[in-house]
């Protein structure tokens, strides 16, 4: 039997609004989300861990691209578990990077350094952990997208009014970098 729960986020979560409860989560079925052309499906959070990390995966289509954006609070970790992901990042110095992560890959990075990153085969998948010194942020995605029931990618492209943009990303520890410049290339 599969067990759904009300949460303070959702009607039916297969996440138990008691966090001292142990669980388990099939394939698919955490908490999903529609943000730009991507999949977030989270399965942990600020709730089970006391704030200090969370558990989720993006999944995307080819040519996605996040825009630059960095974490004043947040470190994140990028494991790619399907198709391939260029990650691009800048490091305190400036320094800049970009690498081609394909399954298996790891990158890490630490908060305050502008990263983004582009989806380069279909369906590619990322498995996110992020954490800091303030808040765990996964519930940026559905409050900046679109909370879904359904399974796949978006349709189309979730993006954002302009009204959610001035106020979601500040209150999940995200900044936006609209100019910034990728010298990689
Ligand atoms: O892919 C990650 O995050 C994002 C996905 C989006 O569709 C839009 C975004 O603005 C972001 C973002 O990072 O802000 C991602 C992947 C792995 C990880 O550890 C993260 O913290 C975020």
């Amino acid at each position: 039997m599969t067990l759904e729960y009300a949460t303070r986020y959702r009607r039916a979560s297969r996440i138990p609004a008691d966090p001292t409860k142990p669980y388990v989560i099939e394939k698919g079925e955490g908490d999903r989300a529609h943000l730009f052309g991507d999949l977030v499906t989270v399965y942990a959070g600020a709730e089970q861990t006391e704030n200090t990390f969370n558990f989720f995966t993006v999944e995307g289509p080819k040519g996605d691209i996040i825009p630059a954006h960095l974490h004043a609070d947040t470190h994140e970790v990028f494991y790619v578990t399907q198709g391939a992901v260029r990650l691009f990042v800048e490091d305190l110095a400036g320094e800049q990077m970009e690498r081609l992560l394909t399954p298996g890959d790891f990158g890490f990075v630490p908060k305050n350094c502008t990263h983004s990153y582009r989806m380069e085969r279909h369906h590619s998948q990322v498995v996110g952990v992020a954490a800091g010194p303030g808040r765990t942020y996964e519930r940026f995605f559905e409050n900046l997208g679109t909370p879904v029931g359904e399974m796949g990618l978006p349709h189309a492209p979730v993006v954002p009014e302009p009204q959610k943009f001035a106020t979601v990303p500040q209150e999940f520890d995200v900044r936006f970098l609209p100019d910034h410049q990728w010298r990689t290339q």
